[in-house]
């Protein structure tokens, strides 16, 4: 398997040591699963939390890959130890973050710091020490599009010249600064912006991946189950929530914005390709999404409905979506992206990469993961609330 690696232009793929920040969590779960399953390379996975990885760890000396996987508890805000890390690795990926939006305008201390402050040594660490970086920013540093600030019934809202987000010509639309959703965009923002000048200036080796709304099976956390109960995870978590509770499904200012969907797995590709062909992600900035899964939210919410009820046998609930405003929902300095499709010219001409799984097909695959995971739980749950 190993041996007859080979990169996109042919030649053969060197094992290498990848220092793996956040490897715990949503993203990083699904980049350990893949690499120890199909790759010769090694992992020094970092993380305040391993659940999500646990079934790659656990029982020790029991998996094929386990000599491979090697879990550091840490957090990068103080650890001495990370910098240690970095050195004995060929290749750093940086994945750790506050990234759910219900902590942007209520925790914007914490976003700033984690999203930004607490990234620096990480990238100072990887310059100083010649080591490639492959850096996880987000698709919000592009903010709002041009189009939502023409009249309404403009026909140029029609044109993807004014809403198609482009890695090299699109700005970065943020609201005022009371609006605190965008404290997390910001600090994304002026990190990738240091990334830049420090392979401008000091020839650091980055790619830097804009992720547009990745979704699949162990996305954050079912609150009351495996997460605090007054949480608020993202869109994905929160839908299979109400659905597992048989609650209607609350729309944000009526559900109204558009996203693209793209599932983990496609996704995870195009992150291999990043990390097996350094010569051509070396120094670019990719958009990573699925153009042709956009919905609104409402429609999300919709389809969610039925693919659940197709994948639990239960019939949906006759009033299954409730309108509910932001102020309510996220609370003050809330607000929102209106419309997010990725061009995909670039990640197509360096890495050959598409998108493949329809949004009918992801949320088939993980609402039937998130009923096998959960339904049992929660209706324990439902019947102890006292307990709970
Ligand atoms: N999932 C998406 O669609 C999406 C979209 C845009 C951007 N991103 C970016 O991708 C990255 C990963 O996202 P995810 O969805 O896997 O999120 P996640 O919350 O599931 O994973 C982040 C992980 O980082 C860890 N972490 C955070 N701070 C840490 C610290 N100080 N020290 C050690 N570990 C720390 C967390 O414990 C968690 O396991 C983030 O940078 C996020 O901004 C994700
Ligand atoms: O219960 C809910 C939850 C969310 N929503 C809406 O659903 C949309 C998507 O919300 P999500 O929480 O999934 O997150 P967003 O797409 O707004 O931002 C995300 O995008 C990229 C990443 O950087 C982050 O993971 C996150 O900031 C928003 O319009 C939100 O208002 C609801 O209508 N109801």
């Amino acid at each position: 398997m190993a041996a007859a690696r080979v990169d996109l232009d042919g030649k053969p793929i060197k094992a290498m040591t990848i220092c793996m920040i956040g490897a715990g969590g949503f993203i990083g779960s699904h980049l350990c699963e893949k690499l120890m399953a199909e790759t010769p390379h090694k992992v020094l996975a970092l993380d305040v939390y391993n659940d999500k990885i646990k079934h790659l760890l656990e029982p020790a000396g029991s998996h094929p890959w386990s000599d491979r996987i090697q879990f550091h508890r840490l957090n990068i805000k103080q650890d001495s130890r990370l910098e240690g890390l970095i050195k004995m690795a060929d290749l750093t990926i940086n994945l750790a973050a506050i990234c759910t939006p219900a902590d942007y305008n209520t925790r914007p201390l914490d976003t700033i710091y984690s999203n930004f402050i607490d990234a620096l040594p990480v990238v100072k660490y990887c310059s100083e020490n010649s080591k490639r970086l492959i850096h996880f920013s987000t698709c919000e540093v592009y903010g709002k599009t041009i189009g939502s600030f023409l009249p309404k019934d403009s026909p140029l809202r029609q044109d993807p010249a004014y809403y198609v987000l482009k890695e090299d010509t699109s700005p970065c639309i943020f609201g005022s600064i009371e609006k605190q959703r965008w404290s997390y965009a910001c600090a994304k923002q002026l990190i990738e912006r240091l990334i830049y000048a420090e392979g401008a200036e000091n020839g650091l080796e980055f790619t830097i991946v804009r992720p547009f709304n990745w979704i699949g099976p162990r996305m954050d956390f079912i609150p009351g189950i495996d997460g605090p109960s007054e949480g608020v995870p993202r869109v994905l978590a929160c839908f299979s929530n109400n659905l597992l509770r048989r609650e209607p499904l609350k729309l944000v200012d009526g559900g109204e914005s558009q996203r693209t969907f793209v599932y983990i797995k496609d996704a995870i590709e195009a992150v291999m390709l990043m990390i097996e062909n350094p010569a051509r992600a070396n120094g670019h900035i990719f958009n990573v999404g699925n153009p042709n899964n956009e919905v609104t939210v409402r429609q999300l919410g919709e389809m969610m409905t039925e693919v659940y009820s197709k994948v639990s046998g239960e019939p949906p609930l006759e009033v299954p979506t409730v309108d509910v405003s932001s102020k309510e929902f996220y609370g003050v300095g809330y607000d929102d992206s209106d419309k997010r499709i990725p061009d995909m010219t670039i990640i197509n001409k360096q890495l050959g990469w598409d998108p493949k799984t329809s949004l009918w097909d992801l949320l088939e695959s993980t609402l039937t993961y998130q009923h096998r995971t959960y339904a049992e739980a929660v209706k324990q749950a439902i019947a102890k609330p006292a307990a709970n």
